[in-house]
């Protein structure tokens, strides 16, 4: 069996690779970093490291690499002979990728290659719906018709912390133990894949507005609070009492919501936030509070961890009064490094904290949401 990887990074290696190998895949990634990819290529295994207490270092084998600015066509060749094609490039990079797997799919109908899956494994609500429309937005009907009948996009939600590399080996990984990959088997066509590891369910949107809203707006929360306070890491921003409430409020107005939107038991769902916070304190992790906030635009989206939910639970009568904090430490982001942080800011200067959020997610100067962070905004801004 071959899977085809999009986006050999942390996740790629660290989590989808790892478990597809396990499965009995022959996993063939495709980046655009061409060191990398020749290095995958040359060693056809690497390590994933785990981090916890016992130094524990899982083999990942039968693995290899292609260059898709370099060897374009043999990604296409590796596409329309694959049984599974996965990504996780990261949601805006999903549309540099849509071109390639569009031949590549196009080639398989050709050659009446039969049903396939294709899995986006990024933070976000219905990434594979999003890349089915990528890719078929530039075929033709006939074309379209045939991809909605052989080829599957099933929506996912994956969940393992990987935080930047510090290692020396070029290849290896290392990541937190816990991992959760849920899959929506009504996208699927044909056999389902038989990934060890992966749930399979029946409606993914509880399980991805659980996961998007409780760790990744906890992440956030507690990532853009940290980096104000000057800390270099969640562990460290985690420990500082002040941001620690703020966090634990936040996920426990989402956690309201979430219960009273999906059904969750209550307790259930605190025994999860529980776990989720326990998870980010791992004292073995070392996770920059820059790579938790990267891409801010992006996170401060209407649909993303922040507004996501604020939004849903201001219409269901809950007070979004920690999370409207974080969001406003989320409009302090300033990283000189993170091309969207530095855009952000030039918004902020331009617009102010109210006509930023109209421009990016579209919400009106005078939604009640706005004035409460408008307000965080000023105390942050202020220091107290
Ligand atoms: N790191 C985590 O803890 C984690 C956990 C769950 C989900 N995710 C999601 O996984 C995705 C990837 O995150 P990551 O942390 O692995 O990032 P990363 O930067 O480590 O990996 C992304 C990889 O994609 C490659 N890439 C970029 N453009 C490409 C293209 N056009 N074609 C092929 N490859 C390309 C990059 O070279 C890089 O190797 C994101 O959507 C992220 O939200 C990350
Ligand atoms: O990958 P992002 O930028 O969407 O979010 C940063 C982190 O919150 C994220 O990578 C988590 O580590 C991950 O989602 C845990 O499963």
């Amino acid at each position: 069996m071959l899977a085809v990887h999009f986006g050999a990074g942390n996740i790629g290696r660290g989590f989808i690779g790892a478990l597809l190998s396990r499965s009995g895949y022959e996993v063939c990634f495709v980046d655009i970093q061409g060191r990398l990819v020749e290095t995958i290529r040359e060693r056809r295994a690497y390590k994933v490291h785990l981090l916890e207490e016992e130094d524990n270092r899982i083999d990942v084998n039968h693995v290899t690499a292609l260059n898709s600015r370099t060897e374009p066509e043999r990604v296409i060749e590796a596409v329309a002979g694959a049984d599974l094609v996965t990504t996780a490039v990261g949601p805006s990079v999903l549309k540099s990728v849509a071109p390639i797997l569009t031949d590549g799919l196009c080639l398989r109908l050709e050659k009446d290659g039969g049903p396939l899956n294709v899995i986006a494994c990024e933070n976000m609500l219905g990434g594979s719906s999003l890349l089915k429309k990528l890719v078929t937005s530039e075929m033709t009907e006939e074309e379209c018709r045939e991809v909605d009948s052989l080829i599957g996009f099933p929506d996912a939600a994956v969940d393992r912390i990987v935080p930047e590399q510090k290692g020396t080996d070029r290849l290896e990984v290392a990541v937190e133990p816990f991992y959760e990959w849920v899959v929506d088997v009504r996208g699927v066509r044909g056999t389902v894949p038989p990934i060890q590891g992966v749930t399979y369910v029946k409606d993914l949107t509880p399980y991805i507005e659980r996961k998007l809203f409780t760790v990744n707006t906890g992440h956030a929360v507690c990532a853009y609070l940290g980096y104000i306070m000057g800390y270099g890491t969640v562990q460290e921003a985690i420990a500082d009492p002040s941001v620690s409430e703020t966090l634990r409020g936040a996920l426990e107005e989402t956690g309201e919501f979430l219960v009273q939107k999906h059904g969750f038991d209550p307790r259930d769902h605190q025994k999860y936030i529980e776990e989720i916070l326990n998870r980010f304190r791992n004292p073995h992790l070392k996770d920059p509070v820059t790579r938790v906030g990267r891409s801010p635009l992006r996170k401060l989206g209407r649909e993303d961890r922040l507004l996501g939910p604020a939004l849903q639970m201001m219409d269901r009568g809950i007070q979004p009064n920690h999370l409207a904090v974080g969001i406003a430490a989320a409009l302090c982001f300033d990283d000189p490094a993170d091309p969207e942080a530095v855009k952000l800011q030039r918004m902020i200067k331009r617009e102010g904290p109210a006509g930023t959020l109209q421009a990016i997610a579209g919400i009106a100067p005078e939604h009640p949401l706005v004035r409460r962070v408008r307000e965080g905004y000023r105390k942050l801004r202020q220091g107290t």
